[in-house]
């Protein structure tokens, strides 16, 4: 069957793959092939020059003619019941209530993932971490992970990161313009603010966390990121060398209590996006009555000018953002 490929010589073929397969962009339902010189690895349809470009600019996209794989059967299939999982590079983490069938059976299926981690705690302190432990695979819980064509190191056990906010990441980035300060009062590992910075003016990027920022300044290099400063301090303690045009304030649960920060500090037509977790019963009210409210002790006349769920948090939950225009300061 005729499809999409990456040609490499030989010597780069394993890892390629690994990059390739950690960018979750490998056909599995064909055969990856090799002749005397060349590895040739399969694409999923729908993956141009241009996405390849972003995974790694030195690859070639390439067309060849592969043998498909006998189709693997899926994890319920397996399991007889569709377990909850979700994947971060190439760490498949799973409820804790899940023994280690379940995790060889998502191994079976999903070849990229090398190691299944099973939370031992939850997500806790003011850091945001979850302990885990591994259930099968590799012994570890560091891994690299990609998302629109940046990548993350990271150790699970040590940050906080949620793959299920890349939708939003991009939605906030591709508002920023080259004329921007912008500050990420809750940065983590940089997935919002090393982005942004490839558009900014400049980037503020500060985290609590030491390791967090540790792996937020391994990032900044591994992503060849200028414009950009990581901080590790409480995001209270913030001074700006000028107001900031945008702020992001990614710290749900508790972001309420930085409001007066952001509002202090943010320039006169900036934009802050907020974020907190609100009951399916009442989403939006009550928080943008405590927002303008709080606006207003800071003598800041807002505007809210979108608001949106991000996702869903737990069952009767949800993640939500609201981007507040600060449309008048009084001094
Ligand atoms: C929900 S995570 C968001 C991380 C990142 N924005 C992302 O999307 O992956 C919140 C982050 O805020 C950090 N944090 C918590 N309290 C803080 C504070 N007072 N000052 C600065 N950072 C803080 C935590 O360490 C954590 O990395």
């Amino acid at each position: 069957m005729q499809s999409n490929c990456v040609k490499v010589p030989k010597r780069e073929g394993e890892s390629t793959r690994k990059m390739l397969a950690e960018s979750e962009v490998i056909d599995y339902r064909l055969k990856i092939k090799s002749d005397e010189q060349f590895v040739y690895i399969p694409l999923i349809p729908g993956i141009s020059k241009d996405i390849l470009s972003k995974i790694d600019p030195t690859l070639a996209l390439a067309e060849c003619d592969f043998e498909e794989n006998e189709r693997t059967r899926s994890v319920e299939e397996i399991l007889g019941f569709a377990p909850s999982f979700e994947v971060i590079g190439d760490i498949a983490v799973v409820a804790e209530e899940y023994d280690v069938k379940v995790g060889e059976a998502i191994m079976e299926v999903h070849k990229n993932v090398r190691t299944v981690l099973v939370p031992t705690t939850p997500v806790v302190g003011e850091f945001r971490i979850r302990h885990y432990r591994v259930l099968c695979g590799e012994d570890r819980t560091t891994t690299v992970y990609r998302e629109h064509g940046f990548i993350y190191e990271m150790d699970l056990n040590k940050v906080y990161f949620s793959p299920r906010l890349s939708t939003e990441r991009k939605r906030i980035t591709d508002q920023v313009t080259d004329m921007e300060l912008v500050l990420d009062m809750f940065a983590g590992v940089g997935p919002f603010a090393i982005p942004i910075s490839k558009r900014a003016m400049y980037t503020i990027a500060v985290d609590k966390n030491p390791d967090a920022v540790e792996y937020l300044k391994k990032n900044i290099a591994l992503n060849k990121a200028s414009r950009i400063e990581a901080v590790n301090m409480d995001a209270r303690d913030i001074q700006t060398p000028q107001p900031p045009d945008r702020i992001i304030m990614n710290l749900p649960h508790t972001a309420h209590e930085f409001l007066d920060v952001a509002f202090r500090l943010i320039a006169t037509g900036g934009i802050i996006h907020y974020y907190d977790i609100r009951p399916e019963t009442e989403i939006f009210d009550a928080v943008i009555k405590m927002v303008r409210q709080k606006a207003s002790y800071s003598g800041c006349l807002i505007d809210i000018v979108n608001k949106r769920i991000v996702r869903s948090y737990s069952p009767h939950e949800y993640n939500i953002v609201l981007d507040i225009r600060v449309v008048g300061k009084q001094d």
